[in-house]
């Protein structure tokens, strides 16, 4: 039998028997064998029984029965550790058996006396909660009939006696929920399952006061009764038990819970129908979006919408203007209108999109598939959430398995609500219409949550990050690294159906990375409609922004979009000087930002004065109109690209010039969205002083990599979670309408690719040149800087000792009794830093003294005629806050003031016009 049983054992690699099973069973059967040898008498069971009996000689044989007997029980009880509650199923069972028919009350009584002791588990009545239980059976006890048990505190012995009956259980428990019930979770668990779900298969013969044992006060330290979690289960309590109607689902409700959960797979190897005459259809390879009138019999279809139709045979690649296309002229207005809308210039283009070979293909290596490994991962978490008394479950379905990181999904299950089956007598769990597990008690949330430093342990992970819970997903996310981790390409996210999906809706569209199920994520720069990247150094923000800006070129000719680059490290985007796409070379002196971003306000004042001339909201307004006037010949509006401005580093500039980079920048990003300006912002430093509460809120789309601590990550995307990040492109990618961040394994683009990339556009000048017949000499000239984007220097020193504004600051700082450049800033009317070369050269004339300590306000040496009007340290610290409250409206005002002073409608000039 044992070497079967072990056989078994190694098979199912589970333990079936214990070792102290067998050495009971050897001793039950030395018992047995001595019993026989006592009944039996001397050399009639062998030499072993002879021996065995040596000590029983002498003895009455009455007594040798009564003591071998009794051994035999004891070793029984030991051996198969049998309970009163094994006695008590077999005693029901044989009464069942032999029973005459179902009990009356007079029975239950009879039970309610033979129940255990009502102190059995109590708590002392010194406990300093007791008062409070008590009150708390107040509330839910009938006082008239359970007086005298009041005197003591709550019971939870108390109320295993009524459940003992099934018929009297529902009302007793309901009445009795606030009294801590009895915890004795070893027969729950000791009975062969593994989980909840094992219940709801299989009946299982456990009796009703097993259940009622369980109690989360006795192993958890939360007993105050004052505690909220307390007082919420004993809300919870209060809800009347038995089988709930499932809740209705609110559509609503789910739709927003679910938005941007996940990106629904896109099929583009279809066309998609935009109109009854008109296909979109998937281009081959990279190339543009090709428009094909549709066939007749599918034209004839009712209604106007967007589906999907079988592949049609290929068509000629071609993205021309609807009015060269023979077809029927209805066909070809519909045609100019969805190029419109695909943000497409409806004219020919001269410039050759890049293939998509440009590009390094990602190595064959497949995605890791569930494993072993994985399940083997899934049960340990299982099994420890189970061994800290968390009841929830991982199921299969809910492993994601990306490129970088594996998410397991931990369901909160809880205690299945029993009841006793009609036909086996046994208990099961009561199941809802649709079939699912009531329960009657559910896991918290932040229970689970409560135990990520454990799971870390346990799952030896280097870091794990929790999330609770998964948008749109029933179950905590629980992120670990995944050992066989590898590279996201850009090409694999660019050749994706779902970029190639995105690409036909905007010029603008970026790839990415693959978030935590390894399916691509794209997103749509002109929606976004400005990023702000933020991260540690050596996260990946230079490779993001490279992969941003390689996105863009590979779709999109500079016709369709300009290019504006910030990069004060000198190093990271230099590779793209001399690209066509570029207003002017990348910009690698802080001095010159402030003229580039005030190149930009002018160009968005221009665009917005001549979008109101012409009646349109925006730039797709304006390009729909172009498109119209095109196909009737008229070629008057020119071409307006979407400009994207990258900055690489802010806190350079936030530390040049704060002010006024805040100031522009916030004004780009409040008003640019309509004239198709976005900005591209990153930054290493996540403090307060470089990504402002201003600039947060007006750059709404964030993307944060790893940062060293949870504040900075607070900064940057209003939650923690970024310090928990791998580094290498691991990122959290919050959207402008999602209110959790997504994580995203970003797309990663070698330098040598992106030098290729910026190669094959540099080459192709003096090609475009040549086919619109300009010298290409003069053209490479001219790619360097587009006219009216030439950018130059605002030295310091421009403001000599001839300012024009230097005696009104000498007069303002006489007047006031101090001096400092808010000061000069607010009264004159100037930006910061003319305001602080104000202040060098007053220093200078001797007129003020130094700053003392760093404080702003500097003493007036020089009082002129007027003399000093004897500032107190009261004055001058209220002087300090009204300084404060202007210098804050000042900032408000300027980011706001366009809002509420929109441009004039003033007639468009003729130059406007030859944009
Ligand atoms: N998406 C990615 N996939 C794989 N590795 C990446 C990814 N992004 C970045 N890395 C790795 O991280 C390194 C540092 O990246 P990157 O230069 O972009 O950091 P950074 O945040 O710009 O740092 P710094 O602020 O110092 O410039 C890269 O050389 C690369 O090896």
């Amino acid at each position: 039998m044992f070497a079967v049983t072990r056989l078994c054992e190694s098979l199912r690699n589970e333990q079936l028997i214990r070792n102290s099973m067998v050495f009971g069973l050897v001793v039950l059967c030395l018992l047995v064998l001595l019993e026989s040898r006592l009944i039996m008498g001397p050399l009639t069971a062998g030499a072993l029984a002879d021996v065995l009996a040596l000590p029983f000689q002498g003895w009455p044989p009455a007594v040798g029965h009564v003591l071998v007997i009794g051994l035999i029980l004891v070793v029984t009880i030991f051996t198969f550790r049998i309970t009163f509650a094994h006695v008590l199923m077999v005693y029901r069972f044989i009464e069942r058996i032999i029973g005459d028919g179902p009990r009356g009350e007079e029975e239950d009584e009879e039970e309610l006396d033979v129940a255990p002791s009502r102190f059995l588990g109590q708590r002392p009545q010194f406990s300093r909660y007791s008062a409070a239980s008590k009150a708390a059976l107040d509330d839910f006890e009938d006082a008239d009939e359970r007086e005298d048990e009041l005197e003591l505190p709550s019971t939870p012995s108390r109320r295993q006696s009524p459940s003992r009956s099934g018929k009297a259980a529902p009302a007793a428990r309901a009445s009795r929920q606030p009294a801590a019930p009895l915890v004795d979770e070893e027969i729950y668990y000791d009975d062969g399952f593994n989980s909840y779900d094992d219940y709801s298969d299989k009946t299982i013969a456990i009796e009703p006061e097993e259940y009622e044992y369980e109690d989360e006060n006795y192993y958890f330290d939360d007993e105050d009764p004052l505690n909220d979690i307390n007082l919420h289960k004993q809300h919870i309590s209060m809800v009347p038990r038995g089988v709930h109607d499932p809740q209705p689902l609110d559509i609503t409700d789910h739709t927003g819970a679910t938005r941007g959960a996940r990106q629904q797979a896109l099929s583009f190897d279809d066309q998609t129908v935009i109109d009854d005459d008109v296909v979109l259809q998937p281009a081959p390879g990279n190339e543009p979006l090709i428009l094909e009138p549709k066939p007749r019999a599918e034209a004839a279809k009712p209604g106007r919408q967007i589906r999907q139709v079988a592949p049609n045979p290929p068509v000629p690649v071609q993205r021309q203007a609807s009015a060269a296309t023979p077809a029927v002229s209805a066909a070809s207005k519909k045609m100019a209108a969805a190029v419109a809308s695909a943000n497409t210039p409806n004219i020919k283009s001269s410039w050759q999109l890049p293939k998509i070979d440009v590009l390094q293909a990602p190595d064959s290596m497949k995605q890791q598939i569930f494993s072993e490994d994985t399940a083997a991962l899934a049960k340990l978490i299982q099994d420890t959430l189970r061994s800290f008394r968390v009841e929830a479950e991982v199921r299969e379905e809910d492993i994601s398995i990306g490129p970088t990181i594996i998410r397991f999904g931990i369901r909160p299950t809880g205690r299945p609500q029993m009841i006793v089956d009609e036909k086996s007598g046994k208990m099961v769990p009561v199941r809802d219409a649709s079939g699912q597990i009531v329960y009657e008690t559910r896991t918290r949330v932040s229970r689970i949550m409560a135990l990520q430093n454990d799971l870390a342990l346990v799952l030896e992970a280097k870091t794990i990050r929790m999330e609770a819970p998964v948008p749109g997903r029933p179950y905590v996310g629980v992120e670990i690294p995944n050992k066989n981790s590898r590279l996201v390409m850009l090409r694999e996210v660019l050749e994706s159906k779902e970029f190639h999906a995105a690409k036909v809706k905007s010029k603008l569209s970026i790839g990415l990375g693959k978030d935590v199920a390894g399916q691509v994520r794209v997103g749509d720069l002109a929606k976004m409609p400005h990023l702000l990247i933020a991260g540690a150094t050596g996260a990946g923000k230079s490779v993001m922004i490279n992969a941003i800006i390689a996105s863009i070129l590979m779709q999109s000719t500079p016709d369709d979009v300009r290019l504006l680059m910030v990069d004060p490290k000198m190093v990271e985007l230099n590779m793209y000087n001399g690209i066509p796409h570029l207003l002017s070379p990348v910009v690698v002196e802080v001095e010159k930002v402030v003229s580039l971003l005030k190149n930009a306000i002018a160009e968005m004042e221009r665009r917005y004065r001549l979008f109101s001339q012409l009646g349109v909201r925006n730039l797709e307004g304006y390009r729909k109109l172009r498109a119209q006037k095109l196909t009737q010949g008229d070629t008057s509006l020119n071409n307006l690209p979407a400009i994207v401005i990258i900055i690489d580093e802010l806190a350079d500039l936030m530390m040049a010039a704060p002010e006024e980079v805040e100031g522009m920048i916030c004004r780009l990003a409040q008003l640019a969205r309509a004239t198709g300006i976005h900005l591209v912002v990153a930054t290493q430093r996540p403090s307060v002083d470089v990504i402002t509460g201003l600039i947060k809120a007006n750059i709404p789309t964030r993307i944060s990599f790893m940062v060293s601590s949870a504040v900075d990550s607070r900064t940057i995307i209003d939650m923690g979670g970024a310090e928990r990040l791998l580094g290498r492109g691991d990122m959290l990618y919050l959207p402008a309408d999602a209110g959790r961040p997504e994580r995203i394994q970003g797309a990663f683009l070698s330098d040598e690719e992106a030098q290729r990339l910026a190669d094959f556009w540099r080459q192709q000048i003096v090609q475009h040149a040549l086919a619109l017949g300009i010298d290409p000499n003069a053209a490479n000239v001219q790619s360097q800087v587009e006219p009216g984007w030439e950018l130059k220097v605002e030295q310091p020193d421009e403001f000599e000792l001839e300012d024009e504004l230097l005696d009104r600051a000498e007069d303002v700082v006489r007047e006031q009794g101090r001096a400092s450049i808010s000061l000069l800033q607010r009264r004159l009317k100037v930006g910061y830093s003319r305001a602080a070369r104000l202040i060098d050269l007053l220093e200078q004339r001797g007129i003020i003294g130094q700053s003392v300590d760093g404080g702003r306000a500097r003493e007036v040496y020089d009082h002129g005629q007027r003399g000093g009007d004897g500032h107190s340290l009261a004055d001058e610290a209220d002087d300090i806050m009204v300084e404060e409250k202007a210098r804050n409206d000042f900032l408000r005002n300027q980011a706001s003031r366009f809002q509420h002073n929109p441009p004039s409608r003033t007639p468009i000039d003729d130059d406007e016009m030859d944009m």
